[in-house]
């Protein structure tokens, strides 16, 4: 076969796969698994290419701790620029990520930000340089990848909004299932004035949190939310309030999403997976999934040990 006819035969092979592939991501819905990216190889994301332009912007880091308790602490940490996101920082984002798939014990997770504030988006300098659209949707792509296999994780996420969260910052709060705020703080969807919508995937996420009315105003309006808005339109699960000279905002966050991770991790686990399922997929896919996971739990360890503690009834 010559080399031309075999590079065609390359080429509609690859398109019928990209096109198989996107009909049975459409038939099953988005693929809940471990790692779930949205953009892959067979739809022509080339991670390897925005991951090098990424890497020409340094500064700042994404640190993360896993306690004991289960519960890890992310923190997005370049206070010099308001903890904005560096080109490495996001690549960094991406290897907390995957730290936090292969971590078995986990069950929960606090996003916050350093010195006291949250995150004010993309490092202003770093969208200056890859302002052309062909880079901005690269770094769009790999970045709804990164926040979607974020919300994906089987823990319960909690983003401890101090400060600000702008732009890219409050789409990072919607990446996680919960957002606490504390006393003084917004979040502010400022893409509208900077010309933009948001990229991260924030909008999409946003509608499913608050509506799209409410998405609409955050977005269109470009309206800044504190803590009383935040609870009144459902973006923010509660205000954190120091009970103590000695009490922290992180310390506070650490207790409310405790009252969620206390038991055995294997169960808080799978109490996430049947409400992502759930969340995320049609009913008959969300049964299916609940179905396979109830039988991870059912007659496990937990299961055994907690009809061994129930009094056998005479
Ligand atoms: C593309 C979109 C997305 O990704 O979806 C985005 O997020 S675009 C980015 C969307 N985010 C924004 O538009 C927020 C831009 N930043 C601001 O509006 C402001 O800095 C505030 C965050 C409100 C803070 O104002 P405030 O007067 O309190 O402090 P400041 O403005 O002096 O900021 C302190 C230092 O942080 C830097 N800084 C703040 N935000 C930054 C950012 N996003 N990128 C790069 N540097 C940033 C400032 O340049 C300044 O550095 P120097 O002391 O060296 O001057």
């Amino acid at each position: 076969m010559s080399y031309s006819l075999q590079m065609y035969c390359r080429m509609v092979l690859h398109r019928v796969g990209c096109h198989l592939l996107k009909k049975t991501h459409n038939a099953l819905g988005p693929p809940i698994r471990r790692g779930g990216a949205v953009y892959s190889g067979a739809c022509g994301f080339r991670e390897e290419e925005i991951r090098e332009k990424l890497q020409a912007f340094p500064g700042g880091s994404i640190n993360l701790v896993k306690q004991e308790s289960g519960i890890a602490l992310m923190t997005i940490n370049n206070p010099a620029r308001m903890n904005a996101f560096t080109g490495t920082m996001m690549l960094e984002l991406q290897d907390r990520v995957s730290q936090l798939e292969e971590w078995t014990e986990g069950k929960g997770l606090i996003v916050h930000g350093a010195a006291g504030t949250f995150c004010s988006g993309s490092d202003l300098n770093a969208v200056r340089a890859i302002s052309n659209p062909q880079d901005g949707m690269k770094m769009c792509m790999f970045m709804q990848n990164v926040l979607t296999r974020l919300l994906r994780l089987p823990l319960i996420s909690v983003a401890l909004v101090e400060g600000r969260a702008l732009g890219g910052g409050s789409e990072l709060t919607t990446a996680c299932d919960f957002r606490l705020m504390t006393e003084g703080s917004e979040i502010q969807f400022v893409h509208k004035h900077m010309g933009l919508v948001p990229g991260w995937g924030g909008a999409a996420r946003l509608v499913r949190i608050v509506g799209s009315q409410n998405a609409l105003k955050l977005l269109a309006g470009a309206r800044k939310v504190d803590t009383d808005y935040g609870e009144r339109i459902g973006l923010s699960d509660g205000t954190v309030t120091l009970q103590s000279a000695e009490s922290t905002a992180l310390g506070e966050a650490e207790k409310w999403v405790s009252a969620f991770t206390k038991g055995p991790a294997p169960v808080i686990r799978a109490v996430k997976k049947v409400v992502l399922s759930g969340r995320e997929l049609p009913l008959e896919d969300a049964l299916r999934t609940e179905k396979d996971v109830f039988g991870t739990v059912w007659g496990g360890p937990a299961n055994l040990e907690a009809l061994a503690r129930k009094p056998k009834h005479k």
